[in-house]
């Protein structure tokens, strides 16, 4: 008797479990419309987590999505949707990020903007800073003009010019992650609180492998590590910057415009809380500026160089654009000072051309997962009503730029799209455009970045040709930031 007791209890469990785990994710939950990935994806995720373990991940949504159309269930509780309503809903919704973003991105044991989960705390944050950022700032900074001027002028094209006068193979990879280094550090901390990665070869590596190790790291394997150390260092003689009169004669100095602000604006709101500002808060920002702001570039950077490398006839049409510039950014000029960013901004092929390489090679392509609200009547999503809370959702630039009907032959590098493109035409791919994401927790740095990159490509191609020596494993690795696998694009600048 008691033997049959335990069977049909461990029958009845069985069948709760079926129940709960198999017949409700399959066919009564409203994900269960929804096109799966794999016939496994209702009721389990090792499908697709293994695709993410062996960085398959993005080409395989990508492929989903081309075979199922705009949205496409990964797992029992994970959704990919790829369209711009889509991304209204999602990103302009405001949903919560994902935990993921915690792990990844939190600095000294302290949040920062894009590691903070939550919307309220995150917008309180980035309106102290966000404007800053925005086009017309930048454009107007003196500091950053004066900062761009001495980065360009008496550190960049002197070495592009040592590199092209001496025939000396150059892996722009590297050197591009310190230009943008060099930049980020430049406006937030102030040209002589910053970094030097262009002239110093040896530390700029030595830190390109620590970063490597760093990202990899949890926030508690991070806590004291090198790279903390040195962002903190940074901050410490931003701060000391600010305390000393002296300091401000230097006639390299630059204000530390980003810290300055930001730290003041966290004094007074600790001071409104009773505490004190503790530096490493202000420091978990900075080095997210930094992390997110000399990588992607650098990328991008690559990236473009390599494609304009394959088209001399193009690299010509851009050099009698850059021309037009007053003036314009040549070497021999290098006592002159740079045209205003306004001008630099305005060129319709230099605009295009790094449109296209934010297009095909997004530096950020993989998913921004984020987490459907808890509402009453759940969430609409590409029309498939009631998803509810919970449920872990993300688009992709990857698979947005890969859409054949909005960029035709899209897996061609073709700026022309952009730059011949009727104004309705333009404004549609505008709309699938997702480089820097949307909404709310859309990338700070957009303008920054499109300012600085701007900027190098006129100052390589206004004096420089380029050519490949060594692109093996150029192809764009599958990870969250995604350069070439190979780590590495060699190039050979020529003078002309
Ligand atoms: C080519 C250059 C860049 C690309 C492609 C890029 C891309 C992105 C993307 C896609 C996001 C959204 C991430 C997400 O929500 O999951 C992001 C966020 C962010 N980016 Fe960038 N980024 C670039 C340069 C920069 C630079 C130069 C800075 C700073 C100086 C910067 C600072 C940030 C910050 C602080 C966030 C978080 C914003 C928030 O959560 O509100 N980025 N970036």
């Amino acid at each position: 008797m008691a033997h049959l007791t335990i069977i049909v209890g461990v029958v009845l469990l069985l069948l709760v479990l079926l129940y709960k785990f198999v017949i409700t994710p399959a066919f009564l939950s409203p994900l269960s419309k929804i096109p799966n990935a794999h016939f496994s994806a209702p009721i389990t995720s090792l499908w697709i987590q293994s695709k993410r373990r062996t960085c398959a991940g993005t080409r395989t949504i990508c492929s989903l999505h081309q075979k199922h159309g705009p949205i496409v269930r990964l797992g029992p509780n994970e959704l990919s949707a790829c369209t711009p309503s889509a991304l209204k809903t999602i990103y302009i919704g405001g949903f919560a990020k994902d935990t993921w973003y915690f792990d990844a991105f939190v600095n000294y044991g302290e949040p920062n903007m894009v590691s903070m989960l939550e919307h309220k705390p995150h917008s309180v944050q980035k309106r102290m800073v966000s404007n800053l950022y925005s086009k017309s700032f930048l454009q107007g900074s003196e500091d950053l003009q004066n900062a761009s001027n001495h980065l360009i002028l008496k550190r960049f094209l002197p070495i592009m010019q040592s590199v092209a006068e001496n025939g000396v193979e150059m892996d722009v990879l590297d050197f591009f992650q310190g230009v943008g280094m060099d930049f980020t550090s430049a406006y937030l901390f102030g040209l002589t609180n910053g970094t030097n990665f262009m002239h110093d070869v040896e530390y700029r590596r030595h830190w390109l492998q620590q970063y490597k190790v760093f990202k990899e790291q949890l926030p508690q394997e991070r806590l004291g590590c090198e790279i903390e150390t040195w962002c903190l260092s940074m901050c410490k003689d931003a701060e000391n910057f600010l305390q000393s009169e002296n300091a401000k004669e230097n006639p390299l100095a630059t204000q530390p415009v980003v810290y300055g602000r930001l730290t003041q604006q966290l004094r007074e709101s600790s001071k409104s809380a009773g505490t004190e500002l503790k530096l490493e808060t202000a420091a978990s920002e900075m080095l997210d500026h930094l992390i997110a702001g000399h990588e992607t570039s650098g990328i991008t950077l690559s990236y473009l160089t390599y494609e304009l490398s394959q088209r001399p006839s193009l690299q010509e049409r851009l050099r009698n654009e850059l021309l037009t510039l007053s003036p314009p950014i040549l070497y021999s000029h290098h006592d002159a000072s740079l045209p205003s960013a306004r001008s630099i901004e305005a060129l319709p092929l230099l605009d295009s051309v790094l449109q296209e390489t934010l297009r095909l090679y997004a530096a950020a392509p993989a998913i921004q997962p984020r987490i459907t609200p808890y509402t009453p009547t759940g969430t609409t999503i590409e029309g498939y009503t009631n998803i509810p809370g919970g449920v872990r959702v993300a688009a992709n630039a990857y698979t947005l730029h890969r859409n054949a009907t909005v960029f035709p032959e899209p897996l061609k590098w073709i700026p022309e799209r952009w730059v011949d493109a009727k104004p309705e035409r333009k404004e549609e791919m505008k709309r699938w455009f997702w480089a820097f994401g949307s909404g709310g927790r859309m990338c700070l740095g957009s303008n920054f970045a499109i300012q600085d990159m701007k900027l190098v490509v006129a100052a390589i191609y206004t004096n420089y040709t380029t050519k490949i020596v060594d692109d093996e494993g150029i192809e764009q690795a599958d990870t969250f930031v995604s350069g070439p696998v190979g780590e590495k694009l060699v190039l050979r600048f020529q003078h002309v």
